[in-house]
């Protein structure tokens, strides 16, 4: 059975940059990465996600849209369901995650591998600062929220990849942990 490589880490740890980065070197090795759909403005939302409203966003899940998806930080987030698709064709796919929602993600694909991207507080900050998308309220909360859901609870079996070097060490990191994973063996 494919993996489901399911990356997460609070607000400005770096999980887009990872996957940017990361996304020939995946694509290379057959792997997919998934498209979220966010409730953000499309210039907010950057180029690998697409942006809609609130009204579409419950139309899109109330039609079976989503594999999964959750609400935070005042945006809700879809993964949409051509991930099964592709897990099903034999190809590894990552997702961008949530940490609040990963029981649920685990109890729909047995196949999911856990990521948790790490940089200590003051580097987040520091982070969420230099990118400059949240209004300076908006990275209180997503610090906040960051403090509050860094217990270790739920967390057995997630490999933790710390991003507060290099972006490239951090992908050659993921990379190498990527090539390790179990081997895959079709339909099971
Ligand atoms: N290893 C790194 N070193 C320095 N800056 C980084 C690193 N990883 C990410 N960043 C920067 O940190 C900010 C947050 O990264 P981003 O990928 O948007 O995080 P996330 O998707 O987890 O919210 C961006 O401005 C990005 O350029
Ligand atoms: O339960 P949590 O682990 O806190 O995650 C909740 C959401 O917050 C992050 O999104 P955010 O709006 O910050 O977008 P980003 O990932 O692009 O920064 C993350 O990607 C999740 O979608």
């Amino acid at each position: 059975m494919s993996h489901l490589i399911y990356l997460m880490g609070p607000s400005g740890s770096g999980k887009d940059s990872l996957l940017n980065a990361a996304r020939d070197s995946l694509q290379a090795r057959g792997c997919y990465i998934a498209r979220r759909v966010i409730t953000r403005s499309a210039e907010a939302a950057g180029e690998d996600a697409v942006s809609v409203d609130a009204q579409e966003f419950a139309r899109l899940k109330e039609q079976g849209a989503f594999a999964l998806s959750w609400q935070a930080n005042g945006l809700a987030y879809g993964i949409p369901r051509v991930i099964d698709d592709w897990l099903g064709g034999g190809h590894d796919v990552v997702v961008n995650g949530s940490r609040a929602h990963l029981p649920a993600a685990r109890a729909r694909y047995s196949q999911l591998q856990a990521v948790l991207l790490e940089v200590d507080e003051a580097v987040l900050r520091q982070r969420l600062l230099s990118r400059g998308r949240e209004s300076a309220k908006e990275i209180d909360a997503r610090l906040e929220r960051s403090a509050r859901l860094r217990s270790d609870a739920g967390m057995e079996g997630v490999w933790r990849l710390d991003n507060s070097d290099s972006l490239e060490m951090s992908v050659a990191h993921f990379l190498q942990w990527f090539d390790g994973l179990p081997v895959r063996h079709p339909g099971s």
